[in-house]
């Protein structure tokens, strides 16, 4: 199987020429194959959100190779980098990230108009995802008029409707409640089995983490442990993850 994210021997020093230097990301390496849905997990400060970030393109690396769908990213210069992004790249935030004075179909055009599409495509693609994250009623309101968990899954449409070939998600239901969150993690399994986009997500929560395939815990910045899901009900794979944090986090 293809590895849609390949990871080598990835270092990443904060303050690195000073007399203090962090060690937030000690040699890890990690694969995610073509299609497949990753979590990582891990007690506060173990250096989650720096691993998203520098795989997600936002933060460079000490040293390390990072290749998405076989391009190393951090050889690109800014503007080869912006447009990979653009293209391959979806994204997924906890702040939502919408623009508030655009309306929720200008929101999730954003990548395609960003792109130059033409207006015919925009609105076919922007519709389509629309329909499948329930959001048809909305595409004329602005984000101020919307809940929290439609402005998420307005969040997941724009970083779908470009066809991306990965979604990147930092705790992507750390905004909703019990309920939305359920839901949005039914819409990202739905995503990914059915347009067959990989999905990287960063969360804290065990409930979130059991719809990946795979979970791999990070502490002080290095992986121990991968939990792998198997032929598992994603409610045999929850107490799973459950069990394991009891032991993991004490
Ligand atoms: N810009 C920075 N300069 C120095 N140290 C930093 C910087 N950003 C993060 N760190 C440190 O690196 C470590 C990892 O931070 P990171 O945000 O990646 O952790 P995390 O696992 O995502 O934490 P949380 O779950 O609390 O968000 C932490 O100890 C943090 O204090």
């Amino acid at each position: 199987m293809k590895n849609v994210i390949d990871v080598k021997n990835l270092n990443l020093t904060y303050n690195a020429n000073s007399q203090k230097p962090f060690y937030a990301l000690k040699d890890v390496n990690l694969q995610v194959t073509d299609g497949d849905f990753v979590a990582i997990m891990g007690p506060s400060g173990s250096g989650k959100s720096s691993l998203l970030n520098v795989l997600a393109s936002l933060q460079a690396p000490t040293n390390g190779e990072v290749l998405i769908d076989d391009q190393n990213i951090w050889q690109l210069n800014a503007n080869q980098l912006a447009k990979f992004r653009g293209q391959k790249l979806g994204f997924i935030f906890q702040e939502y990230n919408l623009i508030e004075s655009l309306s929720v179909f200008d929101n999730i055009a954003l990548p395609l108009s960003l792109a130059k599409a033409p207006t015919a495509t925009i609105k076919a693609a922007v519709n389509h995802v629309a329909t499948l994250l329930h959001l048809t009623e909305q595409l004329n309101k602005f984000p101020s008029e919307l809940s929290g968990g439609q402005k998420q899954r307005v969040a997941a449409a724009r970083a779908l409707v470009h066809q991306p070939k990965l979604i990147f998600g930092d705790e992507p239901t750390g905004a909703l409640d019990s309920a939305n969150a359920r839901e949005m993690m039914n819409y990202l399994s739905k995503i990914n089995a059915e347009q067959h986009i990989s999905i990287l997500m960063v969360t804290h929560d065990g409930f979130s983490a059991s719809f990946a395939n795979k979970i791999h815990f990070l502490s002080d910045g290095q992986i121990v442990q991968t939990l792998e899901r198997g032929n598992q009900s994603r409610e045999t794979f929850y107490r799973a993850v459950l069990d394991f944090l009891g032991t993991f986090e004490e």
